[in-house]
């Protein structure tokens, strides 16, 4: 497989790595406005970097975008005549409508809106999908290229936007959870790497003990709260501070900012 990487910024060269670690392509064309910051990309072999968008599309098989929202219309305007029927299109940009899509391109092409996160770079995104009428026949195969990064799931596309938040924001609201963690750790004596450790491992911990027992986050905490024990008590100080009312009202303040993202 052929994949291209429209706008190869942040989140453009988390895909790129973890297509080129997964061994997912055969060739992958990666594109930014000032290329020179991806010439390390080079060393794979595999990979041709460049500011020529039409070059990469014409080229590929897969067509993934990852410009800004503001720059999308007119990335796309400018390679729409390009694509044919066998080109997958997949976008990542936040706030932009398959509807939105389609008056550029058409809707007889295979369009995917793909919201991951940047731990595709090490294969742990979680990645939401959808698709226009057309490209439901393609949904199989971009799970397939996304499960080999993470885990996937396909959504209906008026979920996208909360998608955006719990996944692709998540990234940085679990961070930072897990500095404020470390902070506390280093408060209590260890020092900052060793801090960081304890919170990064104990953290993949509770996720890994939920992925693989399937049970309730509850049910754990009810194993570790011993009566009148220091976990209930640390806990019950953190909720009487709001841990879980101000985690909320930060994801609905997010979700209401990609409507105003999208006006601007
Ligand atoms: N950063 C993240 O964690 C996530 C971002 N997204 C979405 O992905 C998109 C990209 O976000 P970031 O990577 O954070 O932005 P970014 O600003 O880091 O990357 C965008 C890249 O597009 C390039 N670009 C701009 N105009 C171009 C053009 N005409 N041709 C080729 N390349 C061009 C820029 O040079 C830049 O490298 C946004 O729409 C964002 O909403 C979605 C999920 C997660
Ligand atoms: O903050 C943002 O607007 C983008 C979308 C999700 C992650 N980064």
């Amino acid at each position: 497989m052929k994949i291209a990487i429209i706008g190869a910024g942040n989140l453009g060269l988390s895909i790129a790595t973890g297509i080129l670690n997964s061994g997912a392509a055969t060739t992958m064309y990666l594109t930014r406005r000032y290329p020179e910051a991806l010439r390390e990309f080079e060393a794979y072999g595999n990979v041709v970097t460049s500011s020529d968008n039409r070059m990469a599309v014409s080229k590929s098989d897969i067509i993934i975008f990852a410009v800004q929202p503001g720059d999308f219309p007119d990335v796309l305007q400018s390679v729409a005549d390009l694509f044919s029927d066998n080109h997958v299109i997949i976008s990542t940009i936040t706030g932009f409508s398959i509807g939105e899509i389609e008056a550029i391109t058409g809707p007889e092409r295979f369009i995917i809106r793909a919201m991951p996160n940047t731990a595709i770079s090490v294969a742990h995104s979680m990645t939401c999908l959808c698709s226009n009428e057309h490209g439901k026949t393609r949904l199989e195969l971009a799970e397939a290229i996304f499960n080999r990064m993470g885990h996937s799931m396909i959504i209906p596309e008026d979920r996208m936007q909360a998608a955006t938040v719990i996944c692709a924001s998540g990234i940085a609201f679990w961070m930072r959870l897990i500095r404020a963690t470390t902070q506390g750790a280093i408060q209590l004596g260890f020092d900052a790497e060793e801090a960081q450790e304890l919170a990064m491992h104990t953290s993949r911990g509770a996720a890994e003990l939920l992925i693989q027992s399937g049970r309730h986050p509850e049910a754990e905490i009810d194993r570790v709260t011993t009566p009148m024990g220091c976990t209930i008590e640390g806990l019950n100080e953190m909720e009487h501070q709001g841990l879980s009312a101000s985690l909320i009202r930060g994801i609905i303040t997010s979700f209401e900012k990609i409507s105003e993202i999208r006006k601007g």
